[in-house]
């Protein structure tokens, strides 16, 4: 059956978010590890790219307080349902959208006023020419919100933020984005990867760290 964006939800109860929950990693997972969600370190973190909500619920269900800032209207819209949704649940659920925040609007305008440890950066992927590769709900995402091309004015506002490490999420094999310093470090997926911007730390050209050898799915 054909899909449209109309279909598009966010859902924090059933599909694959849900069962991340159950079954993911924990702190194991290559996001937690690079947000720097490690031992008893849990960082009080913005969601700069919200999207469709599932980084910062996976953060939240690890115990972070999350911010999350979108600015297509579109997307706000079916974050907030999807909050709304899962947060009449109850326990759990509840729990963990009680620890995320929405705000509407262009991280590069908000993310200055909001105190933060960790930020996560996630714009839509440069498009690849096997569509079949990128899932269903990405491509409906990119239908509503085109291309993010000013992500790397968004990674350099991030760096000017006082948060101690700003993350990247990006695909495996892609260019880093043009006119961005180079990463401290990066945690490498299968798919995905995480180039981590430590503000302490200067870059030792953004090698892998084999420390975290996970793989990523999404
Ligand atoms: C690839 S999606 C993020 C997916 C998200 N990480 C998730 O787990 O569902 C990118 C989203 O970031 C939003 N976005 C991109 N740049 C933004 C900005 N400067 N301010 C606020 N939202 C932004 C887009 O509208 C889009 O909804």
């Amino acid at each position: 059956m054909k899909q449209s964006v109309s279909d598009l939800r966010v859902d924090f109860v059933k599909g694959a978010v849900a069962h991340r929950l159950r079954f993911g990693g924990g702190r194991g997972q290559p996001l937690a590890k690079a947000m720097g969600l490690r031992g008893g370190n849990t960082p009080v973190i913005i969601d700069a790219t919200a999207g469709l909500g599932r980084d910062s619920f996976l953060l939240a269900s690890l115990g972070a307080r999350v911010t999350m800032i979108e600015r297509s209207e579109t997307m706000h819209f079916l974050l907030a349902e999807g909050m709304a949704r899962a947060a009449k649940e109850g326990g759990e659920l509840r729990d963990i959208i009680g620890r995320m925040s929405l705000l509407r609007g262009d991280a590069k305008d908000l993310l200055p006023q909001i105190p933060a440890e960790a930020i996560l950066i996630d714009p839509m992927h440069p498009a690849r020419s096997g569509s079949a590769l990128v899932k269903l709900d990405l491509r409906q995402v990119r239908e509503i919100v085109g291309n993010d091309d000013d992500a790397a004015d968004l990674v350099r506002t991030a760096l000017q933020h006082d948060a101690k490490r700003v993350v990247l999420k990006w695909p495996l094999k892609a260019h880093a984005i043009e006119g961005v310093r180079p990463c401290t470090h990066r945690i490498v997926g299968k798919t995905t990867r995480y180039d981590v911007f430590m503000k302490s730390q200067s870059s030792h050209g953004c090698q892998r760290s084999d420390d975290f050898d996970y793989h990523v799915t999404n």
